[in-house]
């Protein structure tokens, strides 16, 4: 897999005028890497990972994946919101396993999909929950094998932690980095959260606001395991400082 964004400007028709969310980006992200692409509120981040996911189309440039530009949404990307997007009058299973359901693929090996990645995201015992049973935390988990299920190419994730407290964050933080390691999938992230993006990332995109191109490429080196105490290493606080600073020049005058 070989995902390239060449050239890429999205421009939007608003009341006041014409605004250019995305100016110029230009990335890349290779077989099992995880990318984090890392910007302020307002930097173009969703936008970015809506066109990589084919929701909407560029004003100028290209995205390409293994070659092929990118005309729509597809299987070979899958997708995780920040909001909950799980069907509520649906089970835990059938959540998972609807969008194989409806590639038409076979009940017996789409039951041993589903329960193969419920098994991933440890929630195999809530196969028949419903979505309203569980808490946040279990329904992004649920998101993460339904994206997973369809056996995309890439991993596309806004923010997907988002809007869950600290603790639940850092451990579906960790969780995601075990999954990503068992299944090999490729992700590309996009975050305001630095501390998020040092941790999970090989590679970070820092962007600039408003509008939004590459301010920077970092490449991430920490030594050893990835878990709570590389939080405390120097390097990955020299990593967050960088990064810190990229944006702190980026921040609006809005106290000016
Ligand atoms: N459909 C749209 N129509 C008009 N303007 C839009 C549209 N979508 C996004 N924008 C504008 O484009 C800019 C980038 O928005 P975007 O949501 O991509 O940023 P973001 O970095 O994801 O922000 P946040 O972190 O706050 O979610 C913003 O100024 C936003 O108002």
């Amino acid at each position: 897999m070989h995902l390239e964004v060449c050239h890429l400007f999205k421009q939007f028709k608003t009341r006041q005028g014409t605004l250019v969310a995305l100016k110029d980006i230009n990335l890349h992200v290779e077989t099992g890497e995880f990318i984090c692409a890392v910007g302020a509120s307002g930097s173009g981040k969703s936008t970015l990972l809506r066109l990589v996911a084919g929701l909407d189309m560029p004003t100028a440039g290209e995205i390409r994946v293994d070659d092929v530009p990118v005309t729509g949404p597809g299987p070979d990307r899958g997708m995780v919101f920040q909001s909950y997007t799980l069907y509520p009058w649906m089970n835990v299973a059938n959540n998972v396993g609807f969008g194989l359901k409806l590639r038409g693929m076979a009940a017996r090996d789409r039951h041993q999909q589903v329960n193969y990645y419920l098994d991933v995201v440890g929630l195999s015992h809530c196969a028949q929950c419903f979505p309203k049973e569980l808490s946040g935390g279990m329904k992004q988990r649920v998101a993460i094998a339904r994206a997973l299920a369809s056996q995309p190419q890439i991993l596309l994730m806004d923010e997907p932690f988002g809007a869950l407290d600290v603790q639940t964050k850092e451990t579906l933080q960790q969780f995601l980095l075990q999954v990503w390691r068992r299944t090999g999938t490729t992700i590309l992230m996009i975050t305001h959260d630095v501390e998020e993006a040092v941790f999970l990332s090989g590679r970070i995109y820092v962007l600039t606001s408003q509008p939004g191109s590459i301010k920077q490429e970092l490449s991430i080196d920490l030594p050893g395991e990835r878990d709570y105490q590389i939080r405390r290493h120097p390097r990955f606080q020299n990593y967050k400082d960088e990064i810190v600073t990229l944006l702190r020049q980026e921040a609006l005058p809005i106290l000016a």
